[in-house]
């Protein structure tokens, strides 16, 4: 991958060994920085050094060969003035609670995580800010799979962040001939959006699963977003943020793919297997999963009408029969088209 601009090389490093972290340092790294990935399994990390290849996350694909890889924390992030974090939310505050001493002043810190912390429904950040102090903090999300960015496909993402300065430095390091980084101001939003969208991708792949048409993947995914919409106005987001790449882009990408594990998950489930038995299968972090218990309970918690959110936790967790749940669903109230407020279809 080739940088479109010249850019000054400076030390970055990529916390996370899995296919997301592994396509961002690849990137990084083939724009001519001094790109370091850390792994916790220095066995995996050997590897994958041995070998210039992440066989277990992304297979087939050649890392680049000026990318170090390393399980050694403070070896990574040493004089660092960018740091991805792309670990997935259950584990995401352990991580940054470790990295954080070893932080210069000023690191921008950069979350590439799609969930929500269980318990308290934080969002990864709160963790980053939570967790560190005098750091600067940005959020990446969009329709970005780890694999066809790796592949050269044409891609486009958000950085998000109050701090103009770190959107724009983002957009530098990352920004190559296939791959366009847009900005925006509403962190909060894009990284809901990025989160919320998880969901809706495990429902329309067990929708697939049914051998459903095409009519029922645009009514989930349409409503899908009014649903998204309507739980950012009753938290205080911009529901304008899910009109953009981070919120309907993300949501028909990940709703429309068996390249999300989100996606097959439900697929799965819809073919009849118990939902650990899923998860276990794919291997790799689904985030959808505790994402929707979250939700649910914040959606009731506050009021919010999030009819597919109550469907897909019903047939996940409340054992309740998937055609059951899907004749409840049709049957509903017929409401306003389009209109995602929460007074008009409560
Ligand atoms: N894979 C994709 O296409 C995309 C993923 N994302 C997001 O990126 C985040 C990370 O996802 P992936 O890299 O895809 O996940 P993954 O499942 O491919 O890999 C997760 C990585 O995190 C590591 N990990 C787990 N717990 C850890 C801990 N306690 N300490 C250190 N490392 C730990 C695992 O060993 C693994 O290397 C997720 O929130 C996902 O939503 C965002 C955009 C695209
Ligand atoms: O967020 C993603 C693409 O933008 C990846 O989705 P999954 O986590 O469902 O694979």
């Amino acid at each position: 991958m080739t940088s479109t601009e010249t850019t000054e090389s400076i030390a970055i490093a990529v916390l996370g060994g899995g296919s997301f972290g592994t396509a961002i340092a690849n990137i990084v790294a083939g724009n001519g920085h001094d790109t370091r990935q850390w792994m916790r399994d220095p066995e995996r990390a050997a590897r994958c050094r041995e070998l210039r290849e992440n066989q277990y996350y992304l297979p087939g694909v050649p890392l680049h060969p000026e990318l170090q890889i390393t399980s050694d924390l403070e070896q990574a992030v040493h004089g660092c003035r960018i740091v991805f974090v792309a670990i997935p939310s259950k584990s995401f505050r352990e991580v940054v609670h470790s990295v954080a001493p070893l932080l210069a002043a000023g690191t921008m810190l950069i979350s590439t995580t799609k969930g929500v912390e269980h318990d308290n429904f934080h969002l990864m950040s709160d963790i980053l800010r939570e967790e560190t102090s005098g750091m600067r903090v940005g959020v990446l999300s969009g329709p970005n799979f780890a694999k066809e960015i790796v592949e050269g496909h044409y891609t486009a993402t958000v950085i998000a962040s109050e701090d103009e300065e770190l959107c724009s430095s983002i957009q530098k390091v990352l920004h190559s001939e296939t791959f366009r980084i847009y900005s925006s101001s509403d962190v909060f939003g894009v990284e809901l959006a990025g989160a919320l969208k998880n969901i809706y991708a495990i429902v329309t792949g067990m929708a697939a699963a049914l051998e459903r048409g095409q009519n029922t993947s645009s009514l989930l995914i349409t409503r899908a977003l009014a649903e998204m919409m309507r739980f950012a106005e009753a938290v205080g987001a911009d529901p304008m943020t899910f009109i953009g790449l981070a919120g309907v882009g993300d949501l028909i990408l990940t709703c429309s793919s068996d390249l999300s594990r989100n996606y097959r998950v439900g697929y799965l489930v819809g073919k009849g297997r118990a939902l650990e038995e899923a998860v276990a299968e794919i291997g790799q972090v689904a985030e959808g999963v505790n994402t929707v218990r979250l939700i649910k309970h914040k959606a009731d918690e506050m009021g919010v009408y999030m009819p597919l959110v109550s469907a897909i936790h019903a047939i996940l967790f409340e054992e309740r029969p998937i055609p059951e749940v899907i004749r409840d669903l049709m049957s509903g109230a017929q409401t306003f088209d389009v209109a995602y407020s929460v007074k008009v279809e409560k």
